[in-house]
């Protein structure tokens, strides 16, 4: 058994001259929950619809759970859940019939049972009392559940998900993120993609960051706040005097600024600075250290800000 459950490399899409995925080696551990993460248009549900093969790549190639695709769809697809835009639903039809439908698709499962797990996806996902209700009546946050529950018919070993979140009202984004958390415990594997840091931040394990179609960077959520180097930021009236002291000390990317100096600490200690400052008789009116941002890391990975609301 491979160590991942989503693999890649130089997975690649073009539309016309448009490069929208480039060269893209993803490596999504088992058991992790991987936040793909970027901005709208960085190639996210490009990358996706090409794992689940509903396009295919220009060149590169992939795996899921061990399996080369599109060979290997057949055998791994039944272990895959997947939400992405458009799931079909009949507009007509109720959410539960709709999941009927959904499920009498899949050969893997016996139609005996299909009621009680059609049932327990609804419940699930919060659904169960609007079970009955047309899907043209559903809004968006329940359409995005009623394809979340469409995915979890059947426990999966790997949960490919599409800003599953997106459309959903503060208790609803809730209610999605501690089903993944919980569907994580089981034992699945998720990779879901979103543009909203603190989302990353809240239920992710693994984080791949998008820009402009490359993965400009993949790790651990741990080693990414560890690359994030804590700052001290001194407030003083003589913030040139201070910022001199800073690089004197041997701190990075010093800055001053009015009323504050501003540097990066690397292995120097907060106490040293603040002797040394005294030492050298800056008149000091505030010192912090400033807890690592992970949203200053993307920042300078990608040049580009990132929603960090919900
Ligand atoms: N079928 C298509 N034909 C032409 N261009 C496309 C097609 N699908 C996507 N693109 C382009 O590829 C780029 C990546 O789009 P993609 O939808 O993968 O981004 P995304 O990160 O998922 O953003 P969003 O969150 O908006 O879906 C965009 O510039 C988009 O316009």
């Amino acid at each position: 058994m491979t160590a991942f459950a989503v693999e890649s490399s130089g997975l690649t899409k073009r539309f016309g001259r448009q490069v929208a995925v480039d060269a893209v080696d993803l490596a999504v551990p088992r058991g992790a929950v991987y936040g793909f993460l970027g901005p709208n248009g960085s190639g996210k549900t490009t990358t996706i619809r090409m794992l689940l093969g509903l396009i295919r790549p220009t060149a590169g190639g992939h795996a899921l759970l061990g399996e080369r695709m599109p060979g290997g769809a057949a055998a791994v697809l039944p272990r895959v859940g997947a939400l992405v835009e458009g799931p079909g639903f009949h507009p007509y039809l109720s959410g539960m019939d709709n999941l009927r439908r959904v499920d009498a698709a899949d050969r893997t499962v016996k139609a005996a049972t299909a009621d009680a797990r059609i049932r327990a996806a609804l419940d699930r996902v919060g659904l169960g009392a609007a079970a009955g209700k047309r899907y043209r009546a559903y809004s968006l946050g329940m359409r995005q559940r009623l394809a979340l529950a469409a995915a979890m018919l059947t426990p999966r070993e790997l949960l490919i998900l599409d800003e599953p979140t997106n459309g959903l009202d503060p208790q609803g984004t809730r209610e999605v993120r501690a089903l993944v958390t919980a569907l994580a415990s089981e034992g699945s594997t998720i990779l879901l993609s979103t543009h909203l840091l603190s989302e990353v931040e809240q239920i992710c394990s693994h984080v791949g960051v998008m820009h402009r179609g490359q993965l400009v960077a993949q790790s651990t959520l741990e080693d990414m706040r560890a690359d994030s180097a804590p700052r001290v930021r001194v407030e003083t009236d003589r913030a040139d005097d201070a910022a001199r002291v800073l690089r004197e000390l041997g701190l990075d990317d010093v800055a001053a600024d009015i009323g504050e100096a501003t540097g990066a600490l690397g292995q120097i200690a907060p106490e040293k600075v603040v002797a040394a400052l005294v030492h050298d008789g800056v008149p000091v009116r505030g010192f912090a250290v400033v807890a690592p941002d992970l949203e200053d890391v993307f920042v300078s990975l990608t040049g580009e800000g990132f929603d960090v609301s919900g």
